[in-house]
């Protein structure tokens, strides 16, 4: 029921009620999907429990509405318990994405079951150790980056002396090209990025800023697909 064998992660928007400048989240993301996204993510820092669970239930109708429940996926951030609430009240929600502090992939795997999706984020290298490890069972693909400072999340990449370590396309490179499973790259990533990302053979790109922030949200996510959907073919 759930997209683990079919999900496609090339143009990812992750989303939240902060990120928004005050305009509806749910219109964003019909916007977002009907311009050619094809995996969302539920991420919030401040939102409440209910709130989540509410934003988990209307995404997945309007994926469904749309008739994209098999070319769409949708995953939550870090919150196991919002997967499993809104999936209790009939909400479709593939997975989760979890980082390294967040809960294991292992316990999120036993809860959500076999059919779902699970991300994992790690700075690149500690990426690269579970490729080199083979340590993917659980996994279903890597969330990496940034590519530049981001906004959205002010301490990505930040090091223990406080600097910010963004990644360059070399390295994003050898992680793709280590990797078995599918790679994503975001943090900071504009439309004039995606060409160089493509170069680099990722499976796809991230994004929350480029279009949450953008005037027209849904001309943003319009704009960006076409990149992409160019920059692959080139
Ligand atoms: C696709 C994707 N990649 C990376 C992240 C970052 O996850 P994490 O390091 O756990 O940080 P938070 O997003 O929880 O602040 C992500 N969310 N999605
Ligand atoms: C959620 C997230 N994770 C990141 C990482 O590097 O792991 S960067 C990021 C936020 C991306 O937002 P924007 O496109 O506005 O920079
Ligand atoms: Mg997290």
């Amino acid at each position: 029921m759930y997209n683990r064998n079919n999900f496609d992660v090339s143009k990812y928007f992750i989303v939240g009620p902060e990120n928004t400048l005050d305009r509806n989240v749910e219109k964003i993301i019909e916007a977002v999907i009907e311009e050619g996204f094809t995996f969302i993510q539920i991420r919030s820092k401040v939102a409440s429990a209910r709130e989540l669970i509410d934003l988990c239930v209307k995404t997945s109708d309007i994926i469904k509405k749309l008739n994209k429940e098999d070319q769409v996926s949708l995953v939550v951030n870090d919150r196991l318990d919002i997967v499993l609430a809104a999936r209790e009240l009939g909400a479709k929600v593939d997975g989760i994405h979890v980082g390294q502090t967040d809960i294991p992939v292992e316990v999120c795997r036993k809860y959500l079951g076999e059919d779902s999706v699970i991300g994992l984020s790690a700075r690149t290298e500690d990426l690269i150790d579970y490729v080199k490890a083979k340590d993917t069972t659980d996994i279903d693909y890597f969330g990496a980056g940034p590519l530049r400072p981001s906004t959205s999340k002010p301490d990505c990449g930040l090091n223990d002396n406080g600097e910010i370590i963004t990644r360059s396309f070399e390295e994003i490179k050898i992680l793709k090209e280590s990797s078995d499973i599918p790679v994503v790259l975001g943090g900071g990533v504009k439309i004039f990025d995606l060409k160089d990302l493509a170069d680099t053979g990722v499976d796809g790109f991230f994004l929350i800023s480029a279009i949450s922030q953008a005037d027209d949200p849904r001309l943003a996510a319009r704009n960006i697909c076409k990149e992409w959907e160019k920059s692959i073919r080139k």
